[in-house]
């Protein structure tokens, strides 16, 4: 699914104004409704809600909600705060609809702010999508005391004060929203490590923009949804056999690391890879052999350390690197030869993108088209350097994808996958229960088998972050985020795969 910048929701709006003959004021309205919904659902109509309005469309969304809902007899106070004679022709409209209903307080200096006790339920339409410079002044006050209060704060569309798709001036003030309900598609902004704290848990409702507007409009950010990843999914076909779906070699584990081959082949093998051979450091070959019986296993000469490349190398259609191997001089070595040599598809992960990361000649040496890295972020600033915020990051990513010609899944909440042409897709699955030691092999193993069985590097990390995180959230209801462990994922991924297959 398509993530829409700020002036891509504004063609939207308009579009579908236009398409469905309706007004900005019909639209507001349904906006309104949506969100009001939602509201109704989480909060009890004895509720005290104080609505907090800006002078534009959001600020106009605001005096729509604070009438429905003082329509369903919630209690409501409606704030307008700032200069009230330049606001946007639709929240005119609506102050007039509402005017005759209550009254509304206006704030223009800070001794006006009302005092909010922790049980106001407050609605935050101060800006939305059009905050086009830093919120400042009385905007300002108003946020910083709301913030200081412990009352629950909704914001309509997005968390007033912070811009949508780029990164806030230092200066601006920002709501600290418990809940955000942004209409129609989520925003960049709420995909982001840096602005938890702002937006809060966030939900989407739909307002009704035109499908055809949405389905043609160009961009290059998405977010995988459920159906996304389930047209990805391929069957498996009734005559096939297990060399249909690829053979997969994984050059994992080191000494006192053997488990993170452990957990990379057998998530590999639970993604349906036909074959898998790990290659382990001699002291790991009667670990894997006990371990993971469904996988070959070659044992290194080095007892410590990958140390040496297969001699079939040819007859493997993937390799999975990194989890466990450490970083030692002969391993760097090894992976020289890898990348100078092999015409295999690269799932490079952990110590191997730390090699790799150390050293421009490795670097150059990417075989392009290729190559999938999956770093968390501390893995990502060694290979492309440090980025000021989280939009840098972004930018910074997509410049090595495209320099290097390869793809990087940047794991966290939301991992973000760059591709080679510039696209970013953001995942919607996983959950903190999945921050623990291994997790990331198990991700390894997963896209491993997924390039293993011939799908495109940009699909094999599309679903496999995917179904990495469905299982992660599927364990989540078994064990809690708490004790969960890597293998729990693991021992989720049946799950995860039939519910993609609609079988659970
Ligand atoms: N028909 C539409 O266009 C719809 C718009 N919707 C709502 O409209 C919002 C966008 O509305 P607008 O484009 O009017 O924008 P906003 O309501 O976000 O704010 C823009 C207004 O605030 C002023 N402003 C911007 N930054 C400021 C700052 N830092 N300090 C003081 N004033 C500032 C601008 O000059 C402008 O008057 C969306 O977020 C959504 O809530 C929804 O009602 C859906 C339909
Ligand atoms: N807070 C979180 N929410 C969602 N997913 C998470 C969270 N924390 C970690 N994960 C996922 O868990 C995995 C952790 O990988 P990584 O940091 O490489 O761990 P390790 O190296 O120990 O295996 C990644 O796939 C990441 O997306
Ligand atoms: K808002």
């Amino acid at each position: 699914m398509k993530l829409l910048t700020a002036a891509q929701t504004k063609e939207a709006d308009t579009f579908t104004i236009k398409e469905e003959g309706i007004t900005s004021t019909d639209l507001m309205e349904r906006a309104a409704k949506a969100f009001t919904g939602w509201f109704e659902n989480k909060f009890q109509l004895s509720e005290e809600v104080y609505v907090f309005c800006g002078p534009g469309n959001n600020g106009g969304d605001g005096l729509v909600v604070a009438r429905l809902l003082h329509q369903r007899k919630y209690s409501v106070k409606v704030f307008l705060v700032g200069d009230t004679e330049k606001v946007s022709p639709d929240f005119k409209i609506n102050l007039e609809r509402w005017s005759d209903k209550l009254s509304t307080k206006h704030i223009t200096e800070v001794n006006q702010i009302p005092e909010i006790s922790q049980s106001i339920k407050v609605i935050d339409a101060l800006f939305g999508t059009g905050l086009n410079r830093p919120v400042t002044g009385i905007y300002a006050d108003v946020v910083e005391k709301l913030n200081a209060s412990s009352a629950c704060i909704t914001s309509i569309d997005m968390p007033s004060g912070i811009y949508s798709d780029s990164q806030t001036p230092p200066e601006g003030a920002i709501i600290k929203a418990t809940y955000t309900i942004s209409f129609q598609l989520p925003k960049l902004a709420f995909l982001l490590p840096q602005h938890e704290a702002y937006v809060g848990e966030w939900h989407v409702v739909p307002i009704g923009l035109s499908d055809k507007f949405i389905s043609e409009v160009e961009t290059d950010l998405y977010f995988t949804t459920h159906q996304d990843a389930q047209r990805i999914l391929k069957p498996r076909k009734k005559f096939s056999h297990k060399g249909i779906y690829g053979h997969a070699l994984l050059l994992c584990g080191g000494f006192g690391k053997m488990g993170a081959a452990v957990l990379a082949a057998r998530a590999c093998l639970r993604s349906g890879v036909g074959l898998l051979t790990l290659q382990v450091p001699s002291a790991g070959y009667s670990i894997l052999q006990t371990a993971v019986p469904e996988a070959m296993t070659l044992s290194d000469k080095n007892r410590k350390h990958l140390s040496e490349l297969p001699q079939d190398i040819e007859k493997y259609n993937v390799i999975g690197i990194g989890p466990g191997l450490g970083t030692e001089r002969v391993t760097k070595t090894t992976i020289g030869q890898l990348l100078s040599t092999s015409t295999h598809n690269l799932v490079i992960d952990a110590d191997a993108i730390n090699i790799i990361a150390s050293s421009e000649k490795l670097k150059a040496s990417l075989p392009k088209n290729k190559v999938i890295f999956t770093p968390h972020p501390k893995e990502l600033e060694r290979l492309i350097g440090k980025s000021n915020n989280d939009y840098d990051r972004l930018r910074d990513m997509l410049e090595f994808c495209h320099e290097y010609q390869c793809y990087i899944v940047l794991k966290g909440n939301n991992s973000a996958i760059g591709t080679p042409e510039g696209n970013l897709y953001f995942n919607t699955t996983g959950n903190p229960g999945m921050a623990t030691g291994g997790t990331g092999d198990v991700l390894t193993g997963i896209i491993t088998a997924l390039v293993a069985q011939n799908y495109t590097l940009e699909e094999a990390c599309i679903l496999g972050v995917y179904v990495h995180g469905l299982a992660g959230d599927l364990a989540l209801k078994s064990v809690g985020d708490i004790a969960m462990i890597a293998s729990d994922v693991t021992d989720h991924l049946p799950q995860a795969f039939m519910h993609l297959q609609q079988l659970s």
